[in-house]
């Protein structure tokens, strides 16, 4: 299925603005000098497109939104990615079925939406028929994930094509040595001669690149292995350090660290009060502590969680917990309150924050917290994903002064720091 968002677009002018070294690859073998195409300036063929594959889950890219929708320094990756194509007179999208809606409405200009599969060479596969017949003669196929292609590493894989190669993608000489190991331990070395870490955007001659996605149903890592395996010269031409793709949690942060951001730390605290009620026990910073009286709330009115959650919803400028669980909605009723300290804390990791570290207070006569004030700092660690010595949860008394001196309540204050860049 494709999505036709828009056909209207101004040619681009394309300018190759280096001296790119380039060397024949085969069968993963580096062959032939370093030859430098001296290119003024060019503009990208009518006949050229970009795949950019964004149908994916960014599953190691950790919770929250697939990854190339989350945002990067004020813009969404995908967003990036497709933003270092405009020069390209056609511009195709892979994009899970899900996820579709969200592209309509997100992705500005003249880019067709395509349905992508399961793998990611099924999802190139599609992309590729889609340009079937549309007197397409060559592709660049980039991952959505990798948001920082620079003009030079796509100039490279033009200029190459340009000058007749039928492939030609970026990679990197590997320059640390190899190890093989098992068990947190080395048990060998290997060669790194003639090994390159294999980068996108990878061009093609659309009509041998799509017969060698036919012919290999079975699919690749990349469409250079499909290319190999279908008999294709590949030319290597120069990759970046900067343009990894953004693979894991950590990937994001250094990613903004490229584009210059610098770092911004934001302090947050959240203040909560629940009042007693007949029971035999409460919630607090997520451990169920015997007492004599339970805490009254319309969720387990885990008043410690709570004031957390607030801090890091404070810290993000987004509101509190009623915002996003109003106390309204029935769904809420009796919810344990890690759902919403989770959820503050996958909101602050969608922003680029790091929590850096937590401060909870609790302020009650009974019951004693000392004893369990270790668990809790644990759970709430484990809850929100940062190491357990980052977090500390502590308890005062009101010297029986106000209402928690008269033991009708317990009230909790808590500090957060996130950190990004
Ligand atoms: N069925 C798929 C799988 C991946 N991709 C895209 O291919 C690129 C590189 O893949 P990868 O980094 O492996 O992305 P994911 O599959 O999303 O990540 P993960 O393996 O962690 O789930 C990404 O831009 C991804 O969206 C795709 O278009 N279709
Ligand atoms: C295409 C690719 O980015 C080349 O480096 C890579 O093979 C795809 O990502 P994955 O992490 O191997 O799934």
């Amino acid at each position: 299925m494709a999505v036709l968002i828009s056909t209207s677009r101004a040619m681009g002018h394309y300018r190759l603005r280096l001296l790119a070294a380039t060397k024949r690859l085969t069968g993963g073998d580096c062959l032939g000098a370093a030859a430098d195409l001296h290119l003024a300036a060019m503009t990208i063929p009518a006949t050229y497109a970009a795949i950019i594959t964004a149908a994916g889950r960014g599953t190691r890219a950790g919770e929250g939104l697939p990854k190339q929708w989350r945002g990067l320094a004020g813009q969404s990756v995908l967003a990036r990615s497709i933003a270092a194509f405009s020069g390209f007179p056609r511009i195709v999208v892979t994009l899970a079925p899900e996820d579709m809606a969200r592209g309509l409405a997100e992705l500005a200009g003249p880019v067709v939406l395509v349905a992508g599969g399961a793998t990611r060479s099924d999802s190139v596969r599609a992309a590729l028929e889609s340009l079937e017949g549309s007197g397409v003669t060559h592709v660049l196929i980039h991952d959505g994930a990798r948001p920082l292609v620079s003009p030079r590493v796509i100039d490279g894989v033009v200029a190459a094509l340009a000058a007749g190669a039928p492939a030609a993608a970026p990679a990197l000489p590997v320059t640390d040595a190899l190890w093989r190991a098992a068990d947190g331990r080395v048990t060998g070395t290997a060669s790194r001669e003639g090994l390159f870490r294999a980068q996108t955007p990878q061009g093609f001659a659309l009509d041998a690149i799509l017969a060698a996605h036919r012919a290999h149903p079975e699919g690749a890592a990349d469409d250079v292995e499909l290319a190999i395996r279908a008999g294709l010269p590949v030319t290597v031409t120069a990759g970046d350090e900067d343009n990894l793709k953004l693979t894991w949690p950590e990937d994001f942060a250094r990613a903004e660290r490229i584009l210059g951001d610098a770092m911004d730390i934001r302090l947050g605290n959240g203040f909560d009060v629940h009042a007693f009620t007949t029971g035999d026990h409460v919630w607090l910073c997520g451990v169920k502590i015997p007492h004599d009286k339970a805490l009254l709330g319309h969720s387990d009115a885990d008043v410690g969680m709570h004031a957390l959650t607030d801090a890091i919803y404070g810290a993000l400028a987004q509101g509190d917990i009623g915002r996003h669980f109003p106390p309204s909605d029935p769904q809420w009723k009796g919810a344990e309150s890690h759902i919403f300290l989770r959820h503050a804390a996958m909101l602050a990791r969608q922003m680029g924050y790091e929590i850096s570290n937590a401060d909870v207070t609790l302020i009650c006569e009974r019951p004693k917290v000392g004893p369990h004030a270790g668990a809790m700092a644990l759970r709430l660690s484990e809850i929100v994903g940062v190491e357990p010595d980052r977090v500390s949860v502590k308890a005062t008394t009101s010297e029986r002064l106000g209402f928690t001196g008269r033991e009708e309540g317990i009230a909790a204050i808590a500090t957060v720091t996130l950190v990004k860049g």
